[in-house]
């Protein structure tokens, strides 16, 4: 029978599968953090039992550590969920990426760097972002804490099989039109339950086009889209970002696997739970206007408004929503100030954002209202992108430039949005209290906040470069 590469993944890893019953999955990579696994070792000490595979557990901490003076830890909850998970790898041999480390970062982006995600691995970790891992062919998904330790205990899960939604991208995108923008279109036409229950399979020119970052940022926010996990079959563009990583497969033997990779595309002629078709050419820069990431729209729409007869339930959400948001119905998003912008987290904190936003801000200042922070997404990147002075740029231009961790994608840290303040945010989430209690997040692109920062509100950023750069070769942004 057909297969598609979530059928050979499971296949593959099914340690039992018994029909129409929950099947028991080997896993190849777990990734910890500290937030989602002091209870997890926890219960493992109590029940004396020691973890299966260490050499198979990777660790960083990201959430809420600082991101200025990273070693100055106020927060009591913070540093006790650092200091407990150092002594938990500690003791348990396993590996950890501290705050001192070369390496350290938030965890989606460094199993990618490092080489530790590669196509048909199954990837767990206490986190629901663990879907950007899927940009490399790997079936890779977020756990709970009882799953973090089952894990931990026998480098098993008993999963029940997702179905699979297949979500074709074709299509050029235009001119400021990034991987961010696609995704947050995608949410805002098919809703945050688009994907309940299903993997999503990205595929299409538009993904084949796409790079490896353009990719993760597309498998990163499946989960918003409601799905387990996203993913895309390996290419020659998946082997090229493997190759040569410090912990991926090395010479002849990365030559086998890629041979091995390579048998893991879809059959042809597999069939999809549900299929869903988007046309990139027709995606404009989006923003979030609400309380979920569906809540968007192109920055040459308006927010939505009150219609007749529209049913009770939708009325009140939009209220609500509006009301939290401190917005009119109707009103368009170019005449909205902010008062903070964040480049950063798992979904677009990686070179390339950092470069397509360094390239809209480059000779431009910060708007006076406006309290804006880059937060590389690991330490590699940063380092990586003072080498090609992007630092230089953001902060000429008044941003701040910080080391890594989640910061101000959510408020566990000291990057807080203050209450009634906006932010036009990279990150993947906008609900009510997400960056602080009563924070208002819009999520952009990097070149929107690039852009919003230095005009102190929304702006097209196509037309915000145009006229000043056009011809410009602008990398894609
Ligand atoms: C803290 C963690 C459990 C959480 C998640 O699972 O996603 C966080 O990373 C987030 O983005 O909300
Ligand atoms: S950057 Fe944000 S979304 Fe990503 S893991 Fe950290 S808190 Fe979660």
């Amino acid at each position: 029978m057909a297969k598609t590469i979530i059928d050979k993944i499971w296949d593959k890893h099914a340690v039992i599968q018994e029909k129409n019953k929950p099947g028991l999955l080997y896993i190849d990579l777990h990734l910890l953090h500290e937030v989602t696994s002091p209870q997890a070792f926890a219960g493992l000490r109590e029940k004396n039992r020691k973890v299966r595979k260490p050499a198979l557990c990777f660790a960083t901490m990201d959430h809420n550590i600082p991101t200025k003076n990273r070693f100055v830890i106020d927060d009591r909850i913070a540093l006790k969920q650092i200091q407990t998970l150092e002594e938990n790898c500690k003791e348990y041999g396993i590996h950890l990426e501290g705050l001192d480390s070369a390496d350290q970062g938030i965890v989606h982006v460094i199993g990618p760097e490092l080489g530790l995600t590669v196509p048909g691995k199954t990837i767990v970790c206490g986190d629901s972002h663990t879907s950007t891992h899927g940009a490399f062919g790997a079936l890779a998904f977020g756990i709970g804490t009882s799953e973090v330790e089952h894990v931990l205990a026998t480098q098993t899960l008993w999963q029940q099989k997702p179905k699979q939604l297949k979500v074709n991208i074709e299509g050029k995108p235009g001119f400021g039109v990034t991987a961010k923008d696609i995704v947050l279109a995608l949410i805002a036409r098919h809703g945050t339950n688009a994907g309940a229950g299903h993997v999503i399979e990205f595929t299409g020119e538009t993904v084949r086009n796409f790079t490896m970052e353009e990719r993760m940022t597309l498998c990163n926010m499946s989960i918003e889209a409601g799905a387990k996990a996203g993913l895309i079959e390996p290419d020659d563009t998946t082997y090229e970002y493997i190759r040569g990583r410090k912990y991926a497969p090395k010479d002849y033997e990365f030559e086998e696997k890629v041979k091995q990779w390579e048998d893991l595309k879809s059959d042809s002629n597999a069939s999809y739970d549900k299929v869903i078709e988007i046309d990139a050419s027709e995606v404009e820069p989006m923003v979030t206007w609400g309380t979920n990431p569906s809540m968007g729209v192109g920055i040459s729409e308006n927010v939505p408004s009150f219609k007749e007869g529209q049913p009770e339930r939708e009325r009140e959400s939009l209220q609500k929503a509006l009301a939290y948001m401190g917005l009119a119905p109707g009103q368009s998003l170019t005449e909205v100030p902010v008062q903070h912008v964040f480049i950063g987290s798992c979904t677009n904190s990686r070179l390339s954002d950092l470069k397509a936003a360094a390239q809209v801000i480059k000779g431009k200042k910060v708007h006076a209202g406006v309290h804006a922070i880059v937060v590389p997404g690991s330490q590699q990147v940063k380092v990586k992108a003072e080498k090609e002075g992007l630092h230089k740029v953001f902060q000429e231009a008044g941003f701040e430039w910080r080391d890594s961790g989640c910061s101000m994608c959510l408020g566990m840290n000291p990057d807080i949005v203050p209450e009634g303040e906006r932010c036009a945010s990279t990150s993947n989430r906008n609900f009510e209290g997400r960056q602080g209690k009563g924070a208002r997040t819009h999520l952009v692109s990097p070149t929107m906040a690039a852009a919003a920062a230095i005009e102190g509100k929304f702006v097209d950023v196509r037309k915000f470069v145009s006229g000043t750069r056009e011809g410009e070769a602008y990398a894609r942004i």
